[in-house]
């Protein structure tokens, strides 16, 4: 990303100052060296660090940090402006920082193939950070964007060094989710490492039959209904929402709209306090497609559901 225009005064990344990746290496982040370098702050005005914060406030990779970790990782982001077409990441360089993104259309390209978008919203560039390997995408600006850059050295002392304890807090219940059985062990740690946790009072609702999906959740303690709106049988007055299922811990919901490309097919609510894990779109895709087709089977299961309910099945399909 070398032409990037960035709209502080950050010193543009440079070739010499970049690591040679090296292939996935074990992390121990007791012996990073970037332990020991200063703090990283770029000087931001009340209007920009209102717009970061505005833009940071759903990155899953952020939610387990505490407050201090958090208002550092602020402190030390910087501010980029992008132009369309743009090239931010170049599938097998090194990583040098990692975006967020607070406007923008953002290509995500792997070997010339176009795998996915970001629109307005996410972050990216992670993975060479996290394991030390060149980047896995290209990522291009299809229109004029602004994005905020963490740079790798702080990205590894707060978040990596974050995920380590993620992974020993997250282990087990990962491991004990059905769903995720057929996952290598090394598959499980890499959602580990880049899943989020959310909780919700009573009542709240978490996802919203209709809506665009972004992200996918297990339920890590509480219950979890499930309702439905349909108008397809006579009887049920529309917009009657009617419960079709609930979801404890270790299930799993929010996958259907992922798997078929369609909104969501439900809404779901909070029974009680609830926590869930999170995954986002982008990392469901990378690393959950393999379980894509078990979640596939679950298709049949809902439209037998529906039609016991409705008395039709409705368009669940891709
Ligand atoms: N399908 C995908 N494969 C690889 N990287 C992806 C994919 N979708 C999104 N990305 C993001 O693209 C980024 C490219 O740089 P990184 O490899 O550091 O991290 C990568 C991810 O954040």
């Amino acid at each position: 990303m070398n032409s990037l225009f960035r709209a502080d005064n950050a010193p543009p990344p440079s070739r010499f100052n970049r690591r040679v990746s090296v292939c996935a290496e074990a992390f121990n982040p007791d012996e990073d060296e970037e332990d020991s370098e200063p703090r990283v702050v770029h000087p931001k005005t009340d209007e920009q660090r209102c717009r970061l914060q505005e833009s940071c406030r759903d990155i899953l990779l952020f939610k387990t940090l505490d407050q201090e970790q958090f208002s550092e990782v602020l402190d030390a982001m910087f501010e980029l402006l992008v132009q369309p077409l743009e090239h931010v990441i170049d599938q097998g360089d090194d990583g040098d920082n990692f975006y967020v993104i607070e406007r923008g259309v953002y290509d995500i390209v792997v070997m010339g193939v176009t795998v996915g978008q970001y629109d307005n919203k996410g972050s990216f560039g992670e993975l060479a950070l996290m394991y030390n390997t060149p980047r896995a995408a290209t990522i291009v600006a299809t229109q004029e964007g602004a994005l905020w850059g963490l740079d790798r050295a702080t990205f590894r002392r707060l978040i990596v060094k974050n995920n380590y304890k993620k992974r020993r807090m997250y282990e087990t219940f990962i491991e004990s989710v059905p769903l995720l059985k057929s996952l290598e062990a090394n598959e499980r740690m890499k959602i580990v490492d880049v899943l989020g946790s959310k909780q919700f009072p009573d009542g709240e609702r978490i996802i919203t039959q209709g809506e665009k999906a972004e992200c996918f959740f297990i339920v890590e303690s509480g219950e979890v209904k499930i309702m439905i709106k349909s108008k397809t049988k006579a009887g049920h007055a529309d917009n009657a929402e009617v419960e079709i299922t609930r979801c404890s811990r270790g299930h799993y919901f929010g996958e259907l709209a992922l798997v078929t490309n369609k909104p969501r097919a439900a809404s779901a609510y909070a029974v009680g306090d609830v926590k869930c894990v999170v995954i986002d779109v982008q990392a469901f895709e990378r690393l959950l497609g393999s379980c894509k087709e078990i979640m596939k089977r679950n298709i049949a299961h809902y439209e037998e559901q529906l039609v016991a309910l409705f008395g039709s099945s409705m368009d669940l399909r891709d």
